[in-house]
């Protein structure tokens, strides 16, 4: 017989193989729990174990322990088995990683703040299908930042009052119009109606420019609902869909991933309830995790902040920007979405915090210029003319009537 008890998963001369998922995780232990005993108690937890002594016949189990083998302060690491993850689950990977041990008793406090990810799990998801390759193979953004705009109000315009600020914006020099997180198929602008009436406006617009436009319908729904949606996006000549990953579940997101593949859609990662998860530093999980997450299962670009610019709260944007873009067993890398509260006056500052590798978003900082939407887009791309060109935006400004009127409403602060 094989016992399993607690002292079974702790093990700080333990070096984790190559194969194996490591955790960190920033632990308070209980009050009347030393931090060995957290520790062992979240590694049992999270993989194989439970609160009884386990006597097992040998022969019919296999061992997929994982071990809680370092211990600096309040960082833990912990290190699982492969075999304990079904291959391409993301949901069963955070039932063990996320689930039980966020509120086990025997801490006061826990938040799993990075992942190792091993090859033998990776090698299990497709990651994106096309990531930082949209701002050139879809788009004419390949040497800037690529540009959104959300209309606004988020919701209650008409689909006509939608697609025509789309059509301004876009003739301003936006390159992607976006629906915002909270607008799907609502009686006052329905899905369907909506998606043809912005895409006319997108060709319209192209046809004009000769620039590449397109639009981040909100495909976010029931999962099959979801997929007939992206089916539709398809049908109409769409180049991207839109998804709320983390109200919709991972599960979803693999499936629209899926789906996307069959028809060469891009994904955009809106991350609406994240801060649920991220926002308290010493509980829950961090947007690197979920970054993490995101990419693994195949988004091509993701909200991650605004290096504290805007109106949200973020957590280590370039940190979590370099991991996304950079090498993870070759997947693609995925372009970082910064948006909330941004506006012409701070986009210098923006791209001095996080280069010109990201998708740019401004809702409020486009539709609220004085002299509207068109004006508001122009000024926007002119600002990023301007840091492209390492000219001041007051310098820039001063041929640039849209971009001056900007500077004169907004300045360069952040609102709150
Ligand atoms: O609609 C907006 C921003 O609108 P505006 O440009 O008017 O502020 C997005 O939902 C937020 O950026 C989401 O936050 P995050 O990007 O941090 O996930
Ligand atoms: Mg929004």
């Amino acid at each position: 017989m094989t016992g399993i008890e607690y002292d079974d998963f702790l093990d700080l001369e333990y070096q984790p193989a190559e194969t194996e998922l490591v955790c960190e995780f920033a632990i308070e232990p209980a009050a009347d729990m030393t931090m060995e005993a957290a520790a062992s108690r979240v590694a049992s937890e999270s993989s194989n174990g439970t609160w009884a002594a386990l006597h097992v016949d040998e022969s019919e189990l296999t061992d997929l322990g994982a071990v809680a083998c370092d211990i600096d302060g309040s960082d833990v690491l912990v290190a699982y088995p492969p075999e304990l993850f079904e291959a391409g689950s993301m949901p069963q990977i955070l039932s063990c990683i996320a689930g039980n041990i966020l509120g086990m008793k025997a801490v006061d406090s826990i938040r799993l703040e990075d992942c190792r990810w091993p090859e033998t799990v990776v090698g299990g998801f497709p990651g994106p299908q096309f990531g930082t390759s949209v701002a050139g193979e879809k788009l004419d953004a390949e040497d800037r930042p690529v540009l959104a705009t959300v209309p606004k109000p988020k919701v209650g315009l008409s689909t006509d009052a939608h697609a025509s600020i789309g059509e301004a914006a876009w003739r301003g020099g936006i390159d992607l119009l976006k629906d915002d997180e909270n607008l799907t198929d609502q009686a006052f602008n329905p899905f369907v109606d909506r998606l043809t009436e912005s895409l006319a406006a997108r060709d319209r617009v192209q046809e004009d420019t000769g620039e590449r436009k397109d639009y981040l319908v909100n495909v976010t729904a029931e999962t099959t609902e979801m997929l007939e949606r992206i089916d539709l996006v398809a049908e109409h000549g769409g180049g991207f869909v839109m998804v709320d990953v983390i109200t919709c579940g991972w599960a979803a997101v693999q499936s629209v991933r899926d789906r996307c593949e069959d028809h060469g859609l891009a994904i955009h990662a809106h991350r609406a309830m994240h801060a649920a998860f991220d926002r308290l530093d010493h509980h829950g999980v961090s947007m690197r995790v979920i970054a993490q997450v995101a990419r693994l299962c195949g988004v091509d670009h993701i909200h991650t902040g605004t290096a504290g610019l805007g109106k949200l709260e973020n957590e280590d944007t370039p940190g979590i920007n370099a991991w996304l873009t950079g090498e993870c067993y070759g997947l693609n890398p995925v372009l970082p979405v910064a948006s909330g509260g941004l506006h012409p006056g701070v986009i210098d500052q923006l791209i001095d915090a996080l280069g010109t590798d990201i998708i740019v978003q401004a809702g409020g900082g486009v539709h609220g210029h004085p002299d509207g939407t068109l004006a508001g887009a122009k000024a926007l791309r002119q600002s990023v003319e301007a840091a492209m060109a390492g000219e001041a935006l007051a310098d820039y400004a001063t041929d640039h009537p849209e971009l001056a009127t900007a500077l004169e409403t907004w300045g360069a602060e952040t609102p709150r």
